[in-house]
C-alpha cells in the first residue's frame, strides 16, 4: 500500500487560534491546509441559499454530497469558491459560523464531508484545522494537538479581530455566541468537540501568537520523522 502523507491536527473551540497556528505551521513547513470549518460553512451557506431547512438532515446530507466547490490555494490562504462565485469572505459571517454548528450536528451530513475533507491529504503533509481532526478524520495524524483558550479571552480576541476589520460589535454578545457554539460543538453526538486522546493540550489563555508557535513546533519535531529531519 502507498505511504499517506503525513498529518498534524490541530483542534479546539472556536477563537483558540487554531486557524492562526495552522497557517504559520503550512507556510513553514510547506504543507497543505484544510480548514474543516470552511466545508461546514460553505455547506450551511449554500442550505441558505437555497432555502434548505438546517434541521432537515437527509436534505442536509443530499446537498453536501453534491456540493459544487473548490478550495483554491491562494497567497493570503484559500479561496472558497461556491457554485461559481468566490464566497470566502461570506462564509466568514457570524450567521455562516452559527449555521455551520447546527448543520455539523448530523452525522450524515458529517459522513457526506469526511470524503472532501480526507483528500486534502496529500503529499508532502497536511496540516488539518478542526473540531474531530485527531479523533475521526485523522486517527492515524503523526501529531494531535488541542488547542484552548478561556471563552473570555477567545471573545476578547474575536473582537480585537472585527473591531480591526471596521466591525461594530459587542464583546458580551461575542462571549454568548462563542459559548452557544462551544456547547453545541461539545455535547453533539456524533464528533463532538474533545481532545483526542494522544493529543497535546495547550491552553492559550496567557500565551501569545509566537508562543503558542514555538510550543507547538517543539512538539510536532518530536512526533514528525521528516520534520525531525527537515
Ligand atoms: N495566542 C493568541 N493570542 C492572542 N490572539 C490570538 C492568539 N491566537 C490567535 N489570536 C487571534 O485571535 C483571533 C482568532 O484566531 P483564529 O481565527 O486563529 O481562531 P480559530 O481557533 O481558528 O477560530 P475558529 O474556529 O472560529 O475559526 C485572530 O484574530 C488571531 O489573530
Ligand atoms: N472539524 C470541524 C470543523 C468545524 N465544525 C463546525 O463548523 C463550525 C464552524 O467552524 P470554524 O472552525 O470555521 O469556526 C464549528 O462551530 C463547528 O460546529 C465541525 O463540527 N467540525
Amino acid at each position: 500500500m502507498p505511504e499517506q502523507a503525513p498529518v498534524i491536527t490541530i483542534d479546539g473551540p472556536s477563537g483558540a487560534g487554531k486557524g492562526t497556528i495552522c497557517q504559520v505551521l503550512a507556510d513553514r513547513l510547506g504543507w497543505h491546509l484544510l480548514d474543516s470549518g470552511a466545508t461546514f460553512r460553505v455547506l450551511a451557506l449554500a442550505a441558505l441559499h437555497h432555502n434548505v431547512d438546517l434541521g432537515n438532515e437527509d436534505a442536509l446530507a443530499l446537498l453536501a454530497a453534491h456540493l459544487d466547490v473548490q478550495f483554491v490555494p491562494h497567497d493570503e490562504g484559500v479561496r472558497v469558491i461556491l457554485e461559481g462565485e468566490d464566497v470566502s469572505t461570506e462564509i466568514r459571517s457570524q450567521e455562516c459560523a452559527d449555521a455551520a454548528s447546527k448543520v455539523a450536528v448530523f452525522p450524515r451530513v458529517r459522513e457526506a464531508l469526511l470524503r472532501r475533507q480526507r483528500a486534502f491529504r496529500q503529499s508532502p503533509g497536511l496540516i488539518a484545522d478542526g473540531r474531530d481532526m485527531g479523533t475521526v478524520v485523522f486517527t492515524d495524524a503523526e501529531a494531535k494537538i488541542f488547542l484552548t483558550a478561556s471563552a473570555e479571552e477567545r471573545a476578547k480576541r474575536r473582537y480585537a479581530q472585527l473591531k480591526d476589520k471596521g466591525y461594530d460589535v459587542s464583546i458580551d454578545r461575542l462571549l454568548t455566541e462563542i459559548q452557544d457554539r462551544d456547547y453545541r460543538d461539545a455535547n453533539r453526538k456524533v464528533a463532538p468537540l474533545k481532545p483526542a486522546e494522544d493529543a497535546l493540550e495547550i491552553d492559550t489563555t496567557s500565551l501569545n501568537i509566537d508562543q503558542v508557535v514555538d510550543v507547538v513546533i517543539n512538539y510536532v519535531v518530536t512526533k514528525v520523522d521528516c520534520v525531525k529531519s527537515a
